[in-house]
């Protein structure tokens, strides 16, 4: 459960204008955008998602072993309604926003459970689709505990790794080049660490 002092239970959940958001020039063509407290009253989404979304523990071979992933995810297709109203809101004002600069909207909405600081995702970048070979934007939504989002140039070296914090309803979107020349990572904590649900929202066939 989120404690409920830290957070602003009473609060109306609404989105604030993406016209706050600052963007962070990577390098070889990728940048991030930010905007912290994008969705106010996150505490009733969290909630919401957290207990309706079908989660969904998966296993993946790797080498020679079938593990866990450390992880439960739900995955919501082009046309697929989203598990709550404001992730609709969410998905098409950022299309509204970047559809000019990414020539296509935010279509899916991949969720991520993370449990706890053991739940993590390592490094990658998202290239099981288009952004393996062009330009894309993957937006994040973040709600729950606050995680670390650690980004580096692919092949780069740890000396360049950015190091952003993803509170309680924050924004992160992932543009350019992100996807094929750097990667990005949520790492393990060892710190006690509270529940965390993100939303990757991305454009038709990047995943
Ligand atoms: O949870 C996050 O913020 C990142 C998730 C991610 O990178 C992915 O699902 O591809
Ligand atoms: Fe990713």
């Amino acid at each position: 459960m989120l404690q409920g002092s830290l957070f602003d239970q009473d609060e109306d959940m609404a989105l604030g204008p993406l016209t706050g958001v600052r963007r962070t020039t990577l390098g070889a063509g990728a940048w991030i955008d930010v905007l912290p407290g994008w969705l106010s009253g996150a505490d009733a989404l969290y909630e919401h998602l957290a207990d309706g979304v079908p989660w969904q523990a998966e296993r993946r071979q790797m080498y020679e072993r079938v593990v866990d992933v450390p992880r439960l995810l739900k995955f919501y297709g082009d046309g697929r309604t989203l598990p709550h109203p404001v992730l609709a809101e969410a998905r098409d004002a950022l299309s509204a926003h970047y559809g000019e600069e990414l020539g296509e909207p935010f279509t899916t909405a991949g969720l991520c459970y993370y449990r706890d600081g053991r739940d993590s995702v390592a490094w990658h970048g998202d290239r099981i689709g288009r952004g393996a070979r062009e330009d894309t934007m993957v937006a994040i939504l973040s709600v729950g505990a606050p995680r670390d989002l650690l980004l580096r140039p692919l092949g780069g070296g740890s000396g360049s790794t950015v190091r952003r914090p993803l509170g309680h309803g924050d924004l992160i979107v992932m543009g350019g080049s992100c996807q094929r020349t750097w990667e990005h990572a949520i790492p393990k904590s060892t710190r006690a660490t509270g529940p965390r649900i993100s939303v990757q929202f991305r454009p038709h066939g990047v995943r």
